[in-house]
């Protein structure tokens, strides 16, 4: 007889390995190279944007009060004195009487304080100059974007653990980050475990397939910040995986393997931490599928033995491995994100565990409606297509369509969009 495992809520799960986690290291890299990493420090604006006032047109700078009496009937002639092309700053002050040719983005000159488009005023010249006829009084501010009116000095912008994206590389760019502090990516190794298991560029002989889950996981991995380092595949051999695990162990911090998490008679993901004498977080969860997910530490170092069934594989991924290298990555939040959507079909789970099951979230008329993608079992791959969500439903319930359920959100592509219009 094998010894009973005892499953624990996912709940409890996922405390167990979010309190056994931590913070890892940071380092300093080139901001053209912080794409999808986490700011290691706050941000904070060290001086105004923008540093001075500013035109936001092609036009005339002005001060409002020559204007106050123009009227079609009456233009108010300007001398155009002189052109303030961006990046560049006036000769002098604005005298009354006068108005600057300005550029977009060139700085307001002392004196001024409204602009004039282009298009808004009739230009001319005499034999004393250029001039411009003013037909409609200007309120002083006009067109001119202010000094620390988009970032104040003192704001803090962004606070450590947020990813960077292009908003984010925007306002590093702008405040010189040439470099900036990220946390390290934690390099994860994956071994795919299972005598069945064909390299993908094998040809199918009968009784085996192809290792789909180290392209899964490794996928899964790279797109919440870690860098996979693959170990490919393992025969069911106790010793082999036994120096393959303990191998990785001594070169990486996290260790997955996949397969080999339940009872059989080449299951050896159990024996094997016994082996290592790692701490185990848990070996059975209340869930399906991924209900032989394995957790355990080593000191410092992580096991994950993940089902070989890839949908439960893929389960295991998202709700345990995520929260612990989002936390080694410094990110604010460490799990899917969760929303509420209505059921679109009736659900009736017969076991006691709660089912996570793949689906698809669309919104209709801005609510977010949900349906289950693909066989619901274990084994199924063709699910994990489709599936932009997971559909969490407790177990031993039946669920009506129509009813409220929790969703948990797997990514941002996985919404289409027909139309660019909007
Ligand atoms: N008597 C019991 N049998 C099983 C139990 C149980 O509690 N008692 N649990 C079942 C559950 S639930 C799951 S899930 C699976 C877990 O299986 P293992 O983690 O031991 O994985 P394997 O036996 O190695 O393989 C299972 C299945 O997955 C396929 N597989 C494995 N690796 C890959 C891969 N890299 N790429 C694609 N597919 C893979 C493998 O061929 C098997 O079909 O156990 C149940 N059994
Ligand atoms: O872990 Mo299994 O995938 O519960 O069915
Ligand atoms: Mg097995």
């Amino acid at each position: 007889m094998k010894s009973v495992r005892k499953p624990i809520t996912i709940d409890e799960a996922i405390e167990r390995v979010v309190a056994s986690s931590t913070l890892g290291d940071t380092e300093t890299i080139l901001l053209e190279k912080a794409d999808f990493r986490y700011l290691a420090e706050d941000i904070i604006a060290d001086h105004p944007v923008p540093m001075f006032d500013r035109s936001m047109y092609d036009g005339f700078a002005v001060r409002a009060s020559d204007t106050a009496q123009a009227h079609p009937d009456a233009p108010q002639t300007l001398r155009v004195t002189e052109t303030i092309a961006a990046g560049e700053q006036a000769k002098g002050r604005l005298q009354p009487g006068t108005a600057m040719r300005i550029m977009t983005g060139a700085a307001i000159p002392p004196g001024a304080d409204a602009v004039l488009m282009l298009e808004d005023v009739r230009e001319d010249k005499d034999d004393q100059g250029p001039y411009i006829e003013v037909t409609t009084p200007v309120a002083p501010g006009t067109h001119i974007s202010h000094r620390g009116e988009d970032m104040a000095e003192g704001t803090v912008l962004a606070r450590s653990g947020r990813r960077i994206g292009p908003g984010e590389k925007a306002v590093l760019a702008t405040f010189g980050y040439h470099r900036v502090k990220v946390y390290q990516q934690p390099v994860v190794a994956v071994l795919a475990t299972g005598s069945e298991l064909l390299p993908v560029d094998a040809p199918l002989v009968p009784g085996k397939i192809r290792n789909s889950n180290s392209y899964m996981v490794e996928s899964q991995l790279r797109r919440l910040g870690a860098v996979p380092k693959t170990l490919g595949i393992l025969a069911d051999h106790f010793e082999a995986c036994y120096h393959a695990v303990t191998k990785a162990l001594e070169e990486v911090d996290f260790v997955i393997t996949t397969g080999g998490a339940a009872v059989g008679d080449y299951d050896f993901v159990q024996s094997l931490i016994e082996r290592l004498n790692a701490d185990l977080l848990f070996n059975k969860v209340a869930m399906r599928p991924g209900s032989v997910t394995t957790v355990a530490k080593k000191g410092e170092k992580w096991i994950f033995g993940l089902s070989g069934n890839p949908a439960a594989c893929f389960v295991g991924v998202e709700l345990f491995v995520r929260p612990v290298l989002k936390r080694v990555l410094g990110a604010q939040a460490l799990h899917l994100p969760r929303i509420s959507a209505t059921l679109d079909v009736d659900i009736t789970t017969t076991n006691s565990f709660t089912r996570l099951m793949r689906a698809r979230t669309e919104f209709h008329n801005g609510k977010a409606v949900v349906q289950p993608v693909g066989l619901d079992k274990s084994g199924i791959i063709s699910g994990l297509l489709e599936a932009n969500s997971m559909l969490v439903i407790p177990g031993g319930k039946r669920l009506n369509r129509g009813e409220q359920v929790q969703v948990m959100w797997l990514e941002e592509e996985g919404m289409h969009n027909e139309s660019a219009r909007l």
